[in-house]
This record gives C-alpha cells, sequence and structure tokens, in this order.
C-alpha cells in the first residue's frame, strides 16, 4: 500500500477549537496510528474513508487519488475501495451473520453474479469459522463472533486498504488477546493493508511494521523516535520500522 496523506481541518465546537495538521506518507502494510483520546486518530481515519472531509490537502491511496482539495477532487465514500470497520462493528441488527456478510459486495463497483457472490459468503463464514452462526442475528453473537463478521463484511469486497478504528476496545482482555493474534494472523495471510488507530501501545507493539503517534491533530513522531514538530512533513517515506515503540506507555 502506498498512502499519501496531507490533510488540514478545522473543527469548531462552541468555543472549542481543534486544528487536524496529518502529513505523513508511508508505504508499510501494517500503519498504526497511536494516541490518546481526542488526539484526531479517528477524524484522519474518516478522512481515508471519505467520511470527513478536510479544508485542505489531499489523500492518494496506490495510483488513486481520494481526495484534492485544490484539484476539486472527492471520492464519495462508495469509491474508494477501503473498508472502515467501526469500533462497535455497526453490524446490522436485523439481519443474520450471511446478510450482514453479504452486505459488504452491495458497497463499491465489485459487483458479482449471484452465484460468487454466495460463492464469496461461503468462503468468508468459512475463513472465519461462522458458518454454524450463519443464521443467527448480531444480538446472538459473542464479542469475538461480532468482529469476525465486521472483518468479513469488510473484506469480502477486496477493499485496497482495511481502516480499523480501535478494533479491540469492545472486547474483554482475555478475548483482546485472542482476537489480536486472529486479526495478525489474517493480515498476514491476506496481505490485506491496513491502518489502525488505537490509545493501546499493545496494539502497536503488534500491528505496528510503521507507527505514529499522534498528539492534538498532529503525527508527534514516528516509532523510530523521529520527532517532527512541523507535524511529520519531513518523515520519511518508509516500507518498515522497528516494531519497538519508543516512548508510547504513556497513552492510556
Ligand atoms: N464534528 C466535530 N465538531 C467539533 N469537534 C470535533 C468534531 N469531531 C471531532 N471533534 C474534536 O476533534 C478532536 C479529535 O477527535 P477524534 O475523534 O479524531 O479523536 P480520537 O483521537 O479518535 O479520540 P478517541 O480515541 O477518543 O476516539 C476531539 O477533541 C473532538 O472533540
Amino acid at each position: 500500500m502506498h498512502l499519501d496523506i496531507d490533510i488540514r481541518k478545522t473543527l469548531r465546537s462552541g468555543k472549542r477549537t481543534f486544528h487536524l495538521d496529518v502529513r505523513f506518507r508511508s508505504t508499510s502494510q501494517r500503519i498504526v496510528l497511536l494516541g490518546a483520546s481526542g488526539s484526531g486518530k479517528s477524524l484522519t481515519l474518516k478522512a481515508i474513508a471519505g467520511l470527513m472531509r478536510p479544508d485542505a490537502g489531499h489523500v492518494r491511496l496506490n495510483d488513486t487519488t481520494l481526495f484534492d482539495a485544490a484539484a476539486g477532487i472527492d471520492l464519495k465514500p462508495q469509491l474508494r475501495n477501503v473498508a472502515y470497520v467501526f469500533q462497535d462493528y455497526a453490524l446490522f441488527p436485523h439481519l443474520s451473520v450471511r446478510q450482514n456478510i453479504a452486505f459488504g459486495l452491495k458497497r463499491g463497483l465489485f459487483n458479482p453474479r449471484a452465484s460468487d457472490h454466495r460463492d464469496a459468503v461461503d468462503y468468508w463464514l468459512a475463513a472465519f469459522q461462522l458458518e454454524p452462526t450463519a443464521h443467527q442475528l448480531p444480538d446472538e453473537l459473542s464479542g469475538g463472533q461480532r468482529q469476525r463478521v465486521a472483518l468479513a463484511r469488510a473484506l469480502i469486497a477486496r477493499p485496497a486498504a482495511l481502516l480499523l478504528d480501535e478494533p479491540f476496545a469492545a472486547l474483554d482482555p482475555e478475548l483482546r488477546t485472542v482476537m489480536r493474534g486472529e486479526l495478525d494472523d489474517l493480515q498476514r495471510r491476506l496481505q490485506v493493508p491496513m491502518v489502525l488507530i488505537t490509545h493501546d501501545p499493545a496494539d502497536a507493539e503488534i500491528f505496528g511494521e510503521k507507527v505514529l503517534r499522534m498528539r492534538d491533530g498532529r503525527i508527534a513522531d514516528d516509532a523510530a523516535g523521529n520527532i517532527d514538530p512541523a507535524g511529520a512533513a519531513a518523515l520519511p517515506e518508509t516500507s518498515a520500522s522497528p516494531l519497538h515503540v519508543t516512548g508510547a506507555a504513556g497513552f492510556a
């Protein structure tokens, strides 16, 4: 994945103003944005997905410009070929596991024939060991199963990038460890590029081939500890950096 982000956004709520000013480029397959609550992680992820429109700048993914304020480009979310997995998974409560996963095919340009459609859903049900639960509703699933359904629904559309918003926050500590392992295996097997946002350094340790720490709407430094107060404009393009996250223990 080649991700190139250079965005600015000002948000006002009453007397409070928040400035987002995020710049980085990376060719890593596993990017983690690590930061405390309110540092601007979700806004950045939403800008990639097309769920938040920056005031200025650009977002490029591989060979596609998803957003460019100066050029007047702002692709609709469904045309960006990225999959956003929300913190609470956002499953449809009235649809079965099978129907929720199949829904992933309705988005975007990927519009297979009915038989391919069934095959694809069967494939993902099997891949996530969800076949026995295919007829169940989200309410009738465990937390781990719900997360698997959300991932299957995201992956079935073959996205160019998987965007994960605090994917383990809704799980209890024991399950969190299990699901971290599952996602780690899955990403390595499928080689699906991902951008994961989290406040938990443990997530960064496991998934952060490239870790960018956010503070007050900016990239504070990268995992190698290169402080860049100007918002990481000078960060080198990098394909991989050490897994070790320096000084990240302060986030809770
Ligand atoms: N629509 C909005 N209007 C005004 N301010 C907003 C709006 N959306 C977000 N903000 C502010 O922008 C800041 C960054 O929000 P963001 O959701 O990106 O944080 P975050 O790092 O993802 O935090 P968390 O981990 O708690 O989800 C916060 O201070 C938030 O209050």
